[in-house]
This record gives C-alpha cells, structure tokens and sequence, in this order.
C-alpha cells in the first residue's frame, strides 16, 4: 500500500509556520495592510506578525485589534520599562486588546515583571504571554562593557536576566539564537524563548550584533523567530518568509 506523505507535510509546514514571527516594522497603516495583501490567497493561513513601536505609534490600539479579528495572531512589542505601577497598567490596557505576546524588558526588574505578570492574570483565559526582553540582539559586548558599563559577557548577563524573569513569573524571554541552548537548559516549564536577529544565509545583517540562521537557531533550542527585513524587504516577501519555513522543517528533520 502507498502511504501518502502529504498530511505529514502539511503538518510540519503548519508548526513551522507557527514559530515565525513577521515584524511589521512599517511606517503606517497602508503599507502594513499592502504588504499582508500578499498573504490573502494562502488557504487562510495567516502569519504570525509582530507589531512594535514604529507601527503602533502611528496605527494606534484599533487597528492592532483589527488584525485579531481577522484571525492573525498578534505579538504587540511595546517593550515595556516603567516603574511597576506604571507597568501594570499599561498591560491592563493591552490586555483588553486580546494580542498573544507583549514585551517588557527584564533591565525594569522582579518587582516591575511581577507587576506585569499580576495585571495579564486578571485577563484570566486570554490573557497575553510576557515576554522579558534581556540584551537587544544589537549589543555586542564592547557596547556591554564599555558603553552601559555592565561586566561579564553578553552571554552571563543574558542568562541572569532569564532567571530574573522566569522568577518573577513571565513566560518567556527575547534574546538572540546564540543564548537560547543555555536559557532552556537555565530554565524549566517550558520558558520560552524568542529569537530576533534571524538572518538567512547571505541577508544583510544591518543594525544586528548577534545574528544566527534560521536553522542555528532552531538547532539552539528557540522556540520562535522573529522576522523583520529579510522578509519585509525581500524582492518577493512571501517566497522569502517561506524558505524560512522550508529551513526550518530542514533543521528539524537533521
Ligand atoms: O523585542 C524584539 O522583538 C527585539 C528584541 C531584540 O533584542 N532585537 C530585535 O531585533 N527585536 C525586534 O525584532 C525585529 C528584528 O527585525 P529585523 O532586524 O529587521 O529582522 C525588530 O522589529 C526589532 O524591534
């Protein structure tokens, strides 16, 4: 009997393609809803999208709602760093948006992260997952060192800052691929890590210090990747964003 191999395809293709995130890192509306008209023939299947700072100043809450209703998952990146009341209400407010994950930076500390972690529980069921930002993947370790002024390497203080948050309860951390291995194995329960600085073999890297492949960092152990310019400024995006998926069902299989 012939087994047919397509459901399993299918499979693979749908898990990897839940593990990329598309940052819309565009000026306005217009160009962001154009560049998701690419994805409008694709049997529904909507990717993951990342809105951040440059967006969501200029698009504001409704219209980052209007993506959830039209069934893409959303990871709102405000990148949130206050002092803890201040935190907390600013993810009360985002909570009401129904988005999947919201970014703090751990550099805020346990009582700011806690704070954050008590108002997403108050959304109860559909609250959105934290995620502490450690080092920007655009710090090298001179920029560590000898600009903020803080020892050790990029490496030591990534992995403190993941004990931190997972700690202060949050669900997961943003580093770059290269501390992801070390993070899990710091961490339990399925912390989760989220890697930027993806650059596919011959992307220009650009404002990125600590960059890997899509298929490094799978194999170190990230559980999403996030996406801006290699797609968004790819000559065909949706080919682009689909050799991602391709490399990491590659990186899987090995
Ligand atoms: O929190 C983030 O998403 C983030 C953290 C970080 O350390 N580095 C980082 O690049 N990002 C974001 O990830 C995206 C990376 O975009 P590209 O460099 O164009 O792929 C941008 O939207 C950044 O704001």
């Amino acid at each position: 009997m012939k087994i047919s191999k397509a459901p399993m395809e299918k499979e693979n293709q749908e898990t990897a393609r839940q593990r990329v995130i598309v940052a819309l890192d565009f000026p306005g509306k217009e160009p962001a809803e154009a560049f998701l008209e690419r994805w409008k023939d694709r049997e529904g299947a909507k990717p993951f999208v990342k809105v951040g700072m440059q967006l969501f100043y200029a698009t504001g809450p409704s219209w980052v709602v209007s993506l959830k209703e039209r069934g893409f998952p959303v990871f709102l990146d405000l990148k949130l760093h206050d002092i803890p009341n201040t935190v907390k209400g600013a993810v009360q407010s985002i909570s009401r948006l129904g988005v999947d994950l919201v970014t703090l930076h751990a550099g805020g500390g346990s009582r700011m992260m806690e704070s954050a972690r008590e108002a997403a529980e108050q959304a109860g069921e559909k609250r959105p997952r934290l995620l502490a930002v450690t080092q920007l993947t655009s710090t090298d370790q001179r920029m560590l060192n000898e600009e903020i002024g803080i020892p050790g390497t990029v490496k030591e203080s990534v992995l403190r800052y993941a004990r931190l948050a997972q700690a202060s309860g949050v669900d997961g951390v943003v580093c770059s691929g290269e501390e992801a291995g070390e993070i899990k194995q710091a961490t339990s329960g399925g912390f989760l890590t989220v890697t930027p600085g993806i650059r596919p073999k011959g992307a220009a890297v650009g404002d990125q210090k600590r960059v890997m492949t899509p298929a490094q960092a799978i194999a170190n152990g990230a559980d999403y990747l996030v996406v801006g310019r290699p797609v968004t400024q790819a000559p065909d995006p949706v080919s682009a964003y689909q050799a991602i998926i391709q490399e990491i069902i590659e990186a899987e299989v090995e």
